[in-house]
């Protein structure tokens, strides 16, 4: 039986709860369903234990932002929690150690060059790989999962590790082991040498010199799971987006073509791009965003956990509730958008064409728990996005049929896999 005042719901069956209502396949389309029935609160029940899914905009800031602490817990009795032992950023619940983390995180993409030249330097450098594969691959069929994949895991790498992988090396699979390698060295003559340029260090020997305070909730043990953690985080997210962004610049030529148009006339004269450039390619910024929008990579968020009785809509909610932000309620809401559905970048122009950002672009989710990458990952999309456009045309192949835009479910929202073809421009 539902707790007095808790949001409605369909009713629940012994040990099952309300399983039987979701599709374990892709329960998306089940959790729209029940919002258009019950509303954008509402509960379920995962067997025995209860939950709350918010959805739209006013439900999910009112908990996440205006009751912030309320509602930044994880819960910590799920699958996941016993393999990562709530280790990490991600999955720890509020608290000091959770704080104390992601400060260290934020500080450590900072220092790296977050917000300065030298981030946008490693990410251009990596680019150059990227495009030495895509020229490699003209006048033949490209499969881009891996190549995205790879781009994003090597500027992410570089944060953590202070090094990037060869494309195609096995050892971009055997990363978290070679970690592990990594640590035991670290515990050697690495912890003697003497690094005065703090700037620079990766995050992995940063996070050493705190393992060894006596006060710091940071341990070598922590540290394996800590950079799995931003390695996950920072390249399912990022890779996805781009694959799913390609592949509507594909079938959308005439975008693709006014992208480019942008691009060429803000960089005529320059060798590259910077993230600066931004502030003059406002149609760009809105293809992005759309591609953001339309991708709705982390559709669920992650998970939150209430860390007090609250309130929110008018409902109770007791302490220790698991909570979903429903992000995909919210990324294609009726009446926040000009355009719901399809792919339509002009959800981010207003009448002037000029840019503007709705307060429903929600991507990276909202509150304290709020993704801690959203920096770096912007970056990454417009300069990834902007240098490969201006350098190659993209081709949906004229033989590969209708696309088929239906995302394979799972934390992350990834398109089906699919081939492109590519096409050198001419430089303008
Ligand atoms: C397009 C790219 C990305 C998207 C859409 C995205 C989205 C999200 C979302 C929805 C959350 C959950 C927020 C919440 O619980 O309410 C999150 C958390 C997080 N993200 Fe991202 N993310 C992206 C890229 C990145 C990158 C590049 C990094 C690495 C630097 C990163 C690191 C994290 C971390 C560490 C958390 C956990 C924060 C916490 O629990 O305090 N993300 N992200």
């Amino acid at each position: 039986r539902r707790p007095k005042n808790f949001p409605p719901g369909p009713i629940t069956l012994p040990l099952l709860g309300n399983l039987h209502n979701l599709s374990l396949d892709n329960p998306l389309q089940d959790f729209e369903r029940l919002r258009l029935k019950y509303g954008n609160i509402y509960s379920l029940y995962l067997g025995s234990k209860p939950m709350v899914m918010l959805c739209g905009v006013q439900a999910i800031k009112e908990a996440l932002v205006n009751k912030a602490v309320e509602f930044a817990g994880r819960p910590q009795d799920m699958y996941v929690n016993i393999t990562t032992e709530s280790k990490g950023v991600i999955l720890a619940d509020y608290g000091p150690r959770w704080k104390e983390h992601r400060r260290f995180a934020l500080m450590t993409l900072r220092n790296f060059g977050l917000g300065k030249q030298s981030m946008e330097e490693r990410i251009l450098a990596e680019l150059q790989h990227t495009s030495a594969d895509l020229e490699s691959s003209i006048g033949k069929f490209l499969s881009p999962q891996v190549m995205f994949h790879n781009a994003s895991s090597n500027i992410i790498c570089q944060v953590l590790f202070g090094m990037r992988f060869d494309y195609n090396d096995w050892t971009m699979k055997e990363i978290v082991r070679c970690f592990t390698e990594n640590a035991k060295l670290a515990n050697g003559p690495w912890a003697m040498v003497s690094l005065n340029n703090h700037n620079n260090i990766p995050l992995i020997f940063a996070m050493f010199f705190r393992c060894n305070d006596p006060d710091s909730t940071f341990s070598e043990d922590l540290l394996s799971m800590y950079s799995l953690d931003l390695h996950f985080a920072g390249t399912d997210t990022t890779s996805n987006t781009l694959l799913t962004g390609f592949l509507y610049l594909m079938t959308n030529p005439d975008i693709q073509e006014r992208c480019q148009a942008e691009i060429d006339r803000v960089l005529e004269g320059k060798d590259k791009a910077c993230f600066e450039d931004r502030h003059n390619m406002p149609y760009v910024q809105a293809v992005i965003h759309e591609m953001q929008r339309i991708a709705n990579t982390v559709p669920l968020s992650v998970f939150h956990n209430t860390t007090k009785d609250t309130e929110v809509m008018g409902y109770t909610i007791p302490k220790g509730t698991m909570v979903i932000p429903n992000l995909s309620s919210v990324l294609s809401e009726e009446g926040q958008w000009k355009f719901p559905r399809g792919f339509h970048p002009e959800n981010f122009l207003n009448d002037q064409g000029e840019f503007v950002k709705p307060e429903a672009f929600m991507p990276f989710s909202a509150g304290p728990r709020m993704c801690l990458g959203e920096g770096l990952a912007r970056m990454e999309l417009f300069l990834i996005t902007v240098t490969l456009l201006r350098k190659f045309k993209f081709i949906w192949p004229e033989d590969a049929g209708e696309p088929d835009y239906t995302p394979v479910y799972g934390v992350t929202l990834t398109p089906k896999p699919y081939f492109m073809k590519v096409q050198l421009r001419e430089m303008h």
